[in-house]
């Protein structure tokens, strides 16, 4: 009998549940859009409810599309918005507060105050990140002290804390299984990336108690069953990864120096680093790229907050068009934006600048300034803090990169994908399928289940769709890269 793979991908817009054959070729997709809640300046929520519902019943429709029976499917993956926090009920499974989503600067006073005591070392030598409200830490403890009862009800061990992997594995097996993966608890800000295991030191400062929290398995494990009654047989869930780490997997970065970026919601640039942790000096995150057999790979990081969310705004904010494709269609009429910067700091700005202060701003607005140089100037600031963090990993790195595997929902926009390689100066590359964060995850079960050998295996996969070189003179690119650096200079509060 075929075997396939089912992938959730719990993204920040939308949960999507893919099934792939065992070649990796999707044969069906589900996807829904997820409320985004905006309750104040700076605060990102998701009904964890909703999440959870949303991707049920995606798992089911995607069985049904396929007209598949869950006999069918060797294992299930989950990967996920990460950093997300959810804390939730040990008997119930109801979260107590709504999901504080990644984007959600509340704690960006109490961030300061860590650094202005001095803490940012020990963090980062333990973490590998630096203090911001973007990581699971102060979100989670904010939640303990403001929700009723919270702290206490978590010292009595009645609560559960999760990033969303965590919470979609505890309700798809019934609270059986309480675990995440290295690469999710990487990004929590208690995780210590050399030891592999929470961090006590962390943990005392930022007053949580351990019961709280999920244990940590390699991304490729036995994480349990789904829960009887859920679907017709009970399905083993054998892969889990934060997403922008699946896509480096689907991605197939799996060695040393290989680098790609993922455009969704926000963007992230990973490249991996092998088998050592390496320090930025240039503001990036060190990270874990994956953990197979107890072995970690690491990666180093740039993470944007606002990629395609500046596509979202000004269509839904601005309502300057009706859906994301046009975006591409106005830029390409566009010959020049003269002159006009979009800064989209929505939520502050992430690498290299970590600035949860800064809002966004329109700068060189003229009074022949329409419509087509904001959105020009929205999509172009993609490409120009992609710029931002490829300058840092160059400065961190001994040898050029040459090449950027590029994936997520912006990449159909070729107009998008030519003015990123002709600002970086360096090839791009997009692969045949697009989704590679589910594709990465659905290897990591493929893994565990026996059907592919080794990770070279799973690279004779990757296929290449079409690549873009550079042709923009450099006289050009340098004199638009100059006008991004004093546009951001504007937008910095220092803090
Ligand atoms: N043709 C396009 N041009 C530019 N942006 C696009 C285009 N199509 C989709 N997008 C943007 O891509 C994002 C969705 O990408 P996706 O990878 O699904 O996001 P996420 O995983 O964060 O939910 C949205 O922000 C949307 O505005
Ligand atoms: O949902 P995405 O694809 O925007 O990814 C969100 C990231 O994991 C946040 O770190």
């Amino acid at each position: 009998m075929s075997r396939y793979i089912l992938a959730i991908d719990q993204g920040t817009t939308s949960s999507r549940v893919i099934i792939f054959n065992q070649l990796g070729q999707p044969v069906t997709t589900a996807q829904q859009n997820i409320t985004q809640s905006f309750p104040n300046d700076g605060w990102v929520e998701h009904d964890p409810q909703e999440i959870w519902q949303t991707t049920l019943a995606l798992c089911k429709q995607a069985l049904q599309q396929a007209n598949l029976s869950s006999d069918a499917i060797v294992g299930i993956g989950i990967t996920n918005q990460r950093e997300t926090t959810i804390v939730w009920d040990a008997t119930t499974g109801e979260a107590i507060y709504p999901a504080v989503v990644w984007q959600d600067r509340r704690t960006a006073d109490y961030c300061s105050e860590l650094k202005e005591q001095g803490y940012e070392q020990q963090i980062m030598a333990a973490t590998g990140l630096l203090i911001d409200p973007y990581f699971s830490a102060t979100k989670l403890r904010w939640i303990l002290d403001n929700v009723a009862d919270a702290r206490a009800r978590a010292n009595k061990g009645e609560l559960r804390f999760g990033t969303v992997d965590s919470y979609l594995l505890w309700h798809l097996t019934g609270g059986e299984s309480h675990y995440t993966d290295a690469t999710n608890a990487a990004r929590t800000m208690l995780f210590n990336i050399h030891t592999q295991q929470w961090d006590k030191q962390l943990l005392a400062l930022f007053n949580i108690p351990e019961t709280l929290l999920p244990e940590v398995l390699d991304c490729a494990a036995e994480f349990g069953n789904t829960q009887q009654d859920l679907f017709a047989t009970c399905i083993p869930i054998l892969g889990i990864a934060g997403d922008q780490q699946a896509a480096l997997i689907g991605q197939a970065c799996f060695k040393e120096g290989m680098v790609k970026s993922t455009y969704g919601t926000g963007c992230f640039m990973i490249k991996n680093t092998g088998d050592d942790p390496v320090a930025s000096t240039n503001r990036l995150l060190t990270t874990i790229a994956y953990r197979l057999q107890g072995k970690a790979t690491y990666a180093v990081e740039g993470s944007i907050f606002v990629a395609g969310a500046t596509v979202q705004w000004l269509r839904d904010g601005l309502q300057l068009f009706d859906n994301a494709a046009e975006a591409e269609l106005i830029a390409q009429a566009t010959p020049d934006t003269r002159g006009v910067y979009l800064v989209p700091a929505f939520t502050g700005l992430g690498a290299p600048y970590w600035d949860p202060k800064a809002r966004g701003a329109i700068f060189g607005l003229t009074r022949d300034t329409g419509i087509q140089e904001i959105v020009t100037a929205g999509l172009e600031s993609v490409c120009y803090q992609t710029c931002d963090l490829l300058l840092a990993m160059q400065q961190d790195s001994i040898s050029p990169l040459t090449t950027l595997r590029v994936d997520g929902g912006m990449v159909v926009n070729n107009w998008l994908m030519q003015f990123l390689a002709d600002i970086l100066d360096i090839t791009v590359e997009r692969p045949d399928v697009s989704e590679t964060t589910a594709l990465g995850v659905a290897w990591l079960v493929g893994l565990q289940a026996g059907i592919y050998n080794s990770l070279d295996e799973i690279t004779s996969y990757w296929h290449l769709q079409r690549r873009f070189d550079p042709v923009m003179p450099a006289e050009k690119r340098q004199q638009l890269y100059h006008g991004w650096l004093e546009a951001i200079k504007r937008v910095r509060t220092g803090v």
